[in-house]
């Protein structure tokens, strides 16, 4: 165990870290911030939700002069909502110390944010396309950065972002030091990040398999036309506290999201095509359990942390393995359990062995729930309901009409029509989806050679461990790691292959 105290960390970041909850330090943070504070260029990989964001935060706050109002560190994250839950974190590690935060990214008002930056707040937390036009433009002043930082390391140097990343690290000292972080690190994306950095430090966590192992990982093997019967009748029997549904477009998270609302669920979709106000609303309200799934491209796959989120659901399976992490570990974070689900299509078996194979899981065959299974879950919310109901005390008003309906019909009959009326029928509502081609393994061997299949969702329009279980705890504010972890990645894999999603403006 590490406490941060051990770590070497000033009053003012200690303070932080422990207003904060945290009391030790996870694997990848006990690492890395020695690393890190000692001056030293760092890729740090380790499973979802294991602390990547403090690792590097932690060390980068650390150097901030707070007494020096220039912008002295710049972390580029690869989504407008990373960005954002990234600059949130900095500013809770750096409250004490003083440290300014800003994030800055697309499909928000330019001048506003050209004023902002003349400010030179301490740290900047943005997202490549923005950022890349305000180095072009002259409005953010680089010259003063002694540490840059790419969370989601991995996805910021491929195809679709690298060539920002390269213009924004030429403009910055070169003296700086580098920190990248992700989940995932492909070995042809550790060439080209080691390219970039001064004799960096690999610290990549040691564990069986690149997931979670707190995550129950299933697969369900179904026809196309089957997926949304099949869906809700999951999502009736899990009753997920919170659940995430990644579909492949945007299409389809709007028909997804519709056809969802129909059979009486609350559910929302985010994506490239909204504008930035509505994103940031629809995640509110799922943060805050105004609604129960959150339906999502991929722009929801990297980075965010929201707890409360039980499930995941691969509507349509992910187009690589490394989605399949991220995605997969929007639950089961800082050491509570979660549960992923994916729909995989029978032409589709070869891409869930390669996803198996990468990330060293193996994905348990779940069979399609019938339609009796469903109602029994549907059922059981009726049943909390009514206990619910009875355990309030405030019946009074109807022990009058409760009497007289006892008097008349068997007292089962009367608490089986209540609950009947309870339940949400929702096999009526029939709901069509545009059916999308399957994905095969050779399709996206191919789409990774199809340049232009850049993904840049900041420019786009209006977007543009594992481990011991319980060891972990988080109440209120104490959250530690405790008990035997080896979280990280299993190391020396090769694929023998990488893919590139070809999604285009999907997202
Ligand atoms: N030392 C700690 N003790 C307890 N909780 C922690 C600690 N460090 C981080 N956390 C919390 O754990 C959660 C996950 O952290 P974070 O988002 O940094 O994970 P991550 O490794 O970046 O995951 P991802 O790969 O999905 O981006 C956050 O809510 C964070 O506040
Ligand atoms: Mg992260």
């Amino acid at each position: 165990m590490t406490t941060f105290n051990s770590l070497g960390l000033s009053k003012s970041v200690l303070k932080s870290v422990l207003q904060m909850g945290f009391e030790e330090a996870t694997p990848i943070q006990e690492q890395t911030i020695p690393l890190a504070m000692d001056g030293r260029d760092v890729i740090g990989q380790a499973q979802t939700g294991t602390g990547k964001t403090a690792a590097f935060g932690i060390p980068m706050i650390e150097k901030i002069n707070q007494d020096m109002k220039k912008t002295q560190g710049i972390v580029i994250a690869p989504t407008r909502e990373l960005a954002m839950q990234v600059a949130t974190e900095l500013n809770k590690l750096g409250q004490y110390k003083g440290v300014r935060v800003l994030p800055v990214y697309g499909g928000t008002d330019m001048g506003r944010q050209i004023r902002e930056l003349k400010n030179q707040p301490q740290i900047v937390v943005a997202t490549p396309g923005r950022l890349l036009d305000h180095v072009r433009r002259k409005t953010i002043n680089l010259s003063n950065i002694h540490t840059a930082v790419l969370d989601e390391a991995d996805e910021m140097l491929n195809m679709g972002f690298i060539d920002d990343i390269k213009a924004i690290l030429n403009a910055i000292p070169e003296q700086r030091q580098t920190l990248l972080f992700s989940a995932t690190m492909p070995k042809e994306i550790h060439e080209i990040a080691t390219k970039m950095m001064k004799k960096p430090e690999t610290v990549k966590l040691k564990a069986k398999q690149m997931t979670v192992e707190r995550i129950d990982q299933y697969f369900v093997e179904v026809n196309e036309a089957k997926k949304f019967d099949t869906l809700t009748r999951l999502l009736d029997i899990h009753m997920p506290e919170l659940a995430i549904v990644f579909g492949r477009t945007k299409r389809r998270v709007d028909e997804l999201t519709d056809g969802l609302n129909a059979r009486g669920f609350r559910a929302e979709g985010i994506h490239g095509d909204l504008t930035q106000g509505k994103r940031m609303s629809v995640l509110k309200k799922f943060k805050r359990g105004a609604l129960e799934v959150l339906v999502a491209t991929d722009v929801a796959a990297r980075g965010l942390d929201i707890s409360g989120v039980t499930h995941v659901y691969n509507f349509d399976i992910p187009q690589d393995p490394e989605s399949y992490v991220h995605r997969i570990g929007r639950t089961g974070r800082a050491g509570k359990d979660g549960h992923a689900v994916s729909f995989i299509t029978p032409r589709e078996v070869a891409q869930l062995h390669l996803i198996e194979k990468t990330t060293g899981t193996k994905v348990k065959r779940m069979s399609i729930p019938s339609s009796d299974e469903a109602h029994k879950g549907q059922q059981k919310v009726a049943v909390d309901k009514l206990v619910q109901s009875l355990e309030s005390n405030n019946l009074d008003a109807y022990h009058a009409q409760a009497n007289e309906l006892i008097e008349q019909y068997d007292s089962v009959s009367v608490v089986a029509a209540a609950l009947k009326m309870l339940t949400k029928e929702r096999k009526d509502v029939p709901v069509k989806l545009t059916s999308l081609s399957p994905i095969s393994v050779k399709q996206a061997v191919r789409d990774k050679h199809k340049k232009n299949g850049k993904r840049q969702y900041d420019r786009r329009k209006g977007n543009n461990g594992n481990g011991g279980k319980g060891g972990y705890n988080r109440n209120n504010k104490s959250k530690s790691y405790a008990g035997k972890r080896g979280q990280g990645q299993s190391s020396g894999r090769n694929r023998g292959y990488s893919q590139k999603r070809n999604q285009g403006n999907n997202q």
